[in-house]
Formats: structure tokens, sequence, C-alpha cells
């Protein structure tokens, strides 16, 4: 069992050291390679998802990583950006669909800046997917047009892909409590238009689950107002990026936020949902809780090892409640660590 281990760049390193320990210490025998991807990678070859990367991580069972990108490498050319790098192994691996759980854990209710009655209880599941839309979508580019700099990107969906993300969010609310919503701009985007016409086609082979549709303006109000309204939400690549985000900030702070970025088999790539974090990069205190839940996400559904998952979350669950807390979800009364201190700590909760 291969895992290709990709720290990346800011505080990617860091939180990726740590819940490489909490892997070790499960002792499963599990192989671990590191790799080169995003800035690490342009600095190293140019190219920010290389070769070697490429092929160490079509052969792995499953990709663990950090984040990508800095203020170091914004003046690249588009292509070199190390964001292309991560959009190129979510394409070149099909990862297709992200699964972002937003959960929030009971000693984290006065984390969050929302008052705890709206949050306490929450288990909200985002599924995003990853490998279209206007991420993706051709023609793009800034040009010279009439005298003037232009910008254009593509918005497209085919009904194939609509309807692949689509299965993946009924089977995970039948799994849960069954109500599903699905989130477009069906009022303004054509391409939004089918993505509702679609899921709405899909609905009568899950009779067991709820289906509703919001508009995206509006999902984003709710997400604040009711959170707990939601059970699972699906929506296509750039809304669900902006709504994971927010989602995040009801569990307390993106530090907390794991995924899941899986292709058709099950073969999948687990990173925290936050990115490289330049703002506290090398000072040894990001929440390393979102990449080590992560971690706990690959074991149980690449692994399909329930029990190591398990062990792996009720520890992160033990350390909150032994009252520690890295900076961003820290509150007076709590014990502030570093990333390394909570790493140890989960560790030792294991
Ligand atoms: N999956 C990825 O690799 C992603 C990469 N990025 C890249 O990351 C860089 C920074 O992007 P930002 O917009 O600043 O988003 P960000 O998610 O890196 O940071 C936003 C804020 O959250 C904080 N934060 C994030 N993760 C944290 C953690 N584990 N512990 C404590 N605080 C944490 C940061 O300090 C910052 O104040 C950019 O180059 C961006 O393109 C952004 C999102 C995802
Ligand atoms: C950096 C982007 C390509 C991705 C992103 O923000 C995300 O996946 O959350
Ligand atoms: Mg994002």
């Amino acid at each position: 069992m291969k895992i290709c281990v990709l720290p990346g760049d800011g505080i990617g390193p860091e939180i990726m050291a740590e819940a490489v320990r909490v892997i070790q210490a499960l002792d499963l025998k599990f192989e671990l390679e590191e790799g080169l991807l995003g800035g690490a990678a342009v600095d190293a070859t140019g190219d920010p998802y290389p070769e070697a990367t490429r092929k160490l991580a079509r052969e792995a069972d499953a990709v663990l990583l950090g984040a990508v990108g800095g203020p170091k490498w914004d003046g690249l050319l588009r292509e070199q950006r190390p964001e292309r790098g991560l959009l190129g192994i979510r394409k070149d691996l099909g990862l297709f669909a992200n699964l972002r759980p937003a959960i929030l854990y009971p000693e984290l209710a006065n984390a969050s800046t929302l008052k705890p009655e709206v949050v306490s209880g929450l288990d909200i599941l985002i599924v995003r997917e990853l490998t279209g839309d206007i991420y993706f979508g051709q023609p793009r580019g800034i040009e010279n047009r009439d005298g003037e700099r232009y910008g254009f990107n593509t918005m497209h969906y085919t009904e194939s892909e609509i309807r692949r993300i689509g299965r993946v969010a009924f089977e995970a609310a039948r799994k849960r409590n069954k109500r599903l919503c699905s989130v477009d701009k069906m009022n303004v985007l054509e391409t939004t238009q089918l993505w509702r016409d679609v899921m709405t086609e899909l609905a009568p082979e899950y009779p067991d689950v709820e289906l509703t549709h919001m508009l995206v303006d509006n999902a984003a109000m709710q997400l604040v107002r009711a959170p707990k309204q939601f059970d699972v939400m699906v929506t296509g690549n750039m809304f669900g990026d902006i709504l994971s985000d927010e989602a995040s900030m009801l569990t307390g702070s993106i530090g907390m936020l794991p995924s899941a970025s899986l292709d058709a088999n099950n073969k999948g790539l687990y990173e925290p949902s936050h990115g490289s974090a330049p703002d506290i990069a090398g000072k040894g205190v990001a929440n390393p809780l979102a990449t080590i839940l992560s971690a706990a996400m690959m074991l149980r559904y690449t692994f399909n090892n329930e029990a190591a998952a398990a062990r792996v979350e009720t520890a992160v669950k033990k350390v909150l409640a032994q009252g520690y807390r890295t900076g961003d979800i820290y509150e007076p009364g709590t014990t502030k660590v570093g990333t390394k201190q909570m790493g140890d700590a989960v560790l030792a909760a294991l």
C-alpha cells in the first residue's frame, strides 16, 4: 500500500510532517514516498506538476497533499503557477468528486464566529465537482481587444459530468440524513440550468433522498443564517470552492476542514481545504488537524480501514477535549500549542 506524499508550499511541509507522524504511528505498513508539487516543484524543475510526481501519484494507491501556492510564485506565467500543478494532478488522476465535511466538534462551539446555538451539532457534507467548470473551461485568457485588456473564462459542464457527481452526492445523502440540496445559479447561467435539470432527472432513482435546489447567493446566506438546515450539498467546482471555505468558519477554523478528492474507484487525493497560508508559514503555528483528518479520510475511503480512520478521529476529539488549541481555534482557558505540539498531542491520544 503506497502513499504519495506531497507537502507543497507555505505551511504545507509543517502540517504534512504531523500527518505523516500520525500515519506512521498506526503501524499499518504503508510505504510513503515524497514528491514535489506546486511552487516547490517549480523551483526544482520549472514545472508545477513534474513528470516524476505524475508517475509517483499514478502508481500510488493514495496521495496526501499539504497545500500549494504563495506570493513568491504569483508573478509567474499562469501555466507555471503552483495552482496549475494542483488542477493538473486533480485532472490527471480523474478526481472529480471532492468531499468536504464541515463538522463542529462540541469543544469548538465557541471558536466559531457564529453563536454556539447556530452551529452546535453541525454536520454538513459539501460534495464539490472538481475536474470541470470554469476552473478548466477553454477558451480562457487575457488579451488586447479594441485597445483595452479583455479577460475571459468559460464555464461549461456536460450532462455526464453532472450526472456522475450527482450520483456521488445522492449516494452520500442516502448514507446520512437523506437530504440533498443542489446549489446552482440557474436564474442567470445556462450551464447551471443544465446542472439543475440533470439533478432533477436523477432524483427518481433515489426516492429515499429528498432533493431540493437553492441558488448559490441564497445558499451562501443560508449557510451563516441557519447552517443546520443542510445535510449534503452538491455543487460545481467554483461554487463548491467558495461555499466550503465559508462552511469552514462554522467549524471554528479553516484549519479544521479536511477533504477527499476521489475518482470513480475511490483512489483519492487527500488534502486540507485551506491553502498554503503564507501569512503564518514557517512560524510553526499552523493547525495540522485538517491534514490529519484528511489522512483519516484516506484510511476510510481508499484503504477501507474504518477502524484506523475512527482511531485518528477519536484522537483528534480527545486532544480538543484536553484543551489543546492552535492559534486559529484558541480561546481563553485553553492551552495554546504550535503545529508540532498539536501533532504530539494527537500521537499521545492515538
Ligand atoms: N489546495 C490548495 O493547495 C490551495 C491553495 N491556495 C493557495 O494558497 C495561497 C494562500 O491563499 P489564501 O487565500 O491566503 O488562503 P489560505 O487558506 O491559505 O489562508 C486563508 C487564511 O486562513 C489561515 N489558515 C489557513 N490554513 C490554516 C491552518 N491550517 N491553520 C491556521 N490558519 C490557517 C491563513 O493563515 C489565512 O489567514 C494562495 O497562493 C492560494 O492560491 C488556496 C486554497 C487552496
Ligand atoms: C487553489 C485552487 C486551485 C483550489 C482551491 O482553492 C481549493 O481547492 O480549495
Ligand atoms: Mg479553496
